[in-house]
């Protein structure tokens, strides 16, 4: 029985490769456990095989791809498709024109064509593809990659471009990079409003594991379990800056409180003392470990991850993305501190490898390396801001980055601006003593990660921070024993560690004092 091409499941769609099967299996044997652990589409791609073998191997595979009744696809080549029977084809942009494909195969045939922007989707749409191959999403090993990588953005903008243009339903499936631990944050990275990526196509996650049955079944596990990390929509009372806000800033200290949650630091050298200290102050339990060995049993522990790069070494990357794909898995909160962003190349690279290989709920940093995130001129020298525009501009580099990443973004500064992308709020509390201590933007991010670890929403989580640790700034500046920097940073975790008391006895007056607005 032919496939009805309205009724395909496109979670788990393999695309074979004859030279990754591992020793002592084939590929008819391969494919179907890999089929029996869930793929639900198979395409035959065989790029240095002749003609006639390429048939046989095709018409073959039909056989074992029929009894699961999965659809079996063709790369690139029209006349195996004829010669086998088999149920479609998938071709590139450089390929044959999609009406001849058309025109050559009929109706039935499933069609699809790869596409990795707006331009190429157009393609797609005039050729009326069944469905699009949408990447390279992340570079891979599998195939010398001649066109830009998407990422999770470009798809994106993809998607909403056939969504508004298409005129019909088109499913896409991303392929490129592809493995169990960026399965969720593509799925949720790359959604728009209402329209998702259909599946995942696999090669060497599948075609190279020497156990296909058990590849196969755990992406489908990760495709079919949201990511821990979705964000709940925000409450309709957490909309806009009023009583509401100011009772859950005050909710979200009283519960660090009680919980004492850890908060795994792999933060740098100079703001660590600090940042140590003021999470014990507020009430949490810090972990200070530069050791990814350590991160997923940390991870376990309910808290947060935070991730500072200030003083990373050559190695710190390698660690603290594994840190980071852990506390994914986990559900572990990850705020992310790009400390110098635009600096150095190192530290884009070191960035540009967290935001493709993991998903960060907050990015804490000033304006000059939110600026360097956002691929914009970095008015940056050393760690340092030299440059602070308007709170609107902030403002609005804040939600376009949020937008972008799907999470929430803190831009520090004399007034904080925080924003999901939705929501942007303005925290104007703080002293400008705070730029006379080394660590004090570091140790916000350790606040805010604290915040984060026991408020799901990441947003307000952030906004209790800043408000916490702008306060305490005020407080500890007006006190009679600061004389300078060094008595006010000693002031300052003092000051943290009183607001948590008085929110423990249920003396909220403190937060009187909290300066929020609406950008
Ligand atoms: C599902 C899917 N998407 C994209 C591709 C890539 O196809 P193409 O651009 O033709 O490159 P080659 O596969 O020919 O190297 C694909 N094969 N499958
Ligand atoms: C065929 C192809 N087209 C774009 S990326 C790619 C290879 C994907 O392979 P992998 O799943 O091993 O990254």
């Amino acid at each position: 029985m032919p496939i009805d091409k309205s009724k395909i499941d496109w979670s788990l769609y393999l695309v074979t490769d004859p030279d990754m099967i591992p020793e002592g299996s084939d590929i008819y044997t391969h494919v179907r456990e890999a089929i029996k652990g869930g793929c639900t589409v198979v395409q035959l791609r065989e790029k240095k095989t002749d003609t006639g073998l390429f048939v046989e191997k095709a018409k073959k595979l039909l056989e074992i791809t029929r009894e699961y009744n999965v659809p079996l696809l063709i790369n690139d080549r029209v006349d195996v498709v004829l010669a086998s029977g088999a149920d479609g084809i998938h071709v590139g942009q450089d390929d044959m024109d999609l009406k001849d494909v058309r025109r050559l195969l009929g109706p039935d045939a499933i069609i699809g064509i790869s596409v990795g922007s707006i331009k190429e989707a157009k393609v797609g749409i005039a050729g009326r593809a069944d469905y699009f191959g949408l990447g390279p999403i992340w570079d891979t090993n599998t195939k010398k990659l001649t066109k830009p990588l998407v990422g999770t953005m470009g798809a994106r903008t993809v998607l909403s471009y056939i969504e508004q243009n298409a005129g019909y339903e088109i499913p896409c499936v991303a392929i490129g990079g592809i493995k169990d631990y960026n399965i969720q944050r593509l799925f949720f990275q790359s959604r728009t409003g209402t329209k998702s990526i259909s599946g995942i196509a696999i090669v060497s996650a599948i075609m190279a594991s020497t156990t296909p049955y058990d590849a196969a079944k755990s992406l489908l596990t990760s495709i079919k379990t949201p990511a821990p990390f979705i964000p709940s929509p925000p409450s309709p009372s957490l909309l806009h800056p009023g009583d509401a806000l100011i009772t859950k800033i005050t909710q979200i200290i009283t519960q660090i409180g009680k919980k004492g949650p850890l908060v795994h630091h792999m933060t740098n050298n100079v703001a660590k003392n600090l940042q140590a200290n003021a999470s014990l102050a507020i009430g949490a339990s810090p972990i200070m470990s530069e050791n990814a060995l350590e991160a997923a049993d940390l991870a376990k522990i309910n808290g947060a991850l935070l991730l500072n790069i200030g003083t990373a070494h050559p190695e710190s990357p390698v660690a603290m993305l594994e840190a980071l794909r852990i506390a994914n898995t986990a559900g572990t909160p990850v705020l992310l501190d790009p400390v110098g962003a635009g600096a150095t190349q190192f530290r884009k690279d070191t960035v540009a490898g967290f935001l493709a290989g993991g998903y960060c709920d907050i990015i804490k940093g000033n304006e000059a390396e939110i600026r360097a995130l956002l691929g914009l001129s970095a008015h940056a020298r050393g760690v340092d801001s030299l440059h602070s525009s308007s709170s609107a501009s902030r403002a609005e580099l804040a939600s376009t980055l949020a937008r972008r990443e799907q999470n929430t973004v803190v831009v520090s500064g004399a007034v904080d601006v925080v924003s999901d992308g939705e929501r942007t709020f303005c925290v104007s509390n703080g002293d400008a003593m705070l730029g006379f201590i080394t660590g004090s933007g570091c140790t916000l991010g350790t606040v805010i990660a604290t915040c984060a670890a026991v408020e799901e929403d990441k947003c307000v989580a952030a906004v209790a921070g800043c408000v916490v640790y702008g306060i305490a700034a005020e407080r500890a500046v007006k006190r009679d024993d600061v004389k300078g920097p060094g008595t006010f940073q000693t002031a300052l975790v003092d000051e943290i560690w009183r607001i948590r008391g008085e929110c423990g006895e249920g003396n909220l007056d403190w937060v009187k004092g909290a300066k929020v607005t609406s950008a």
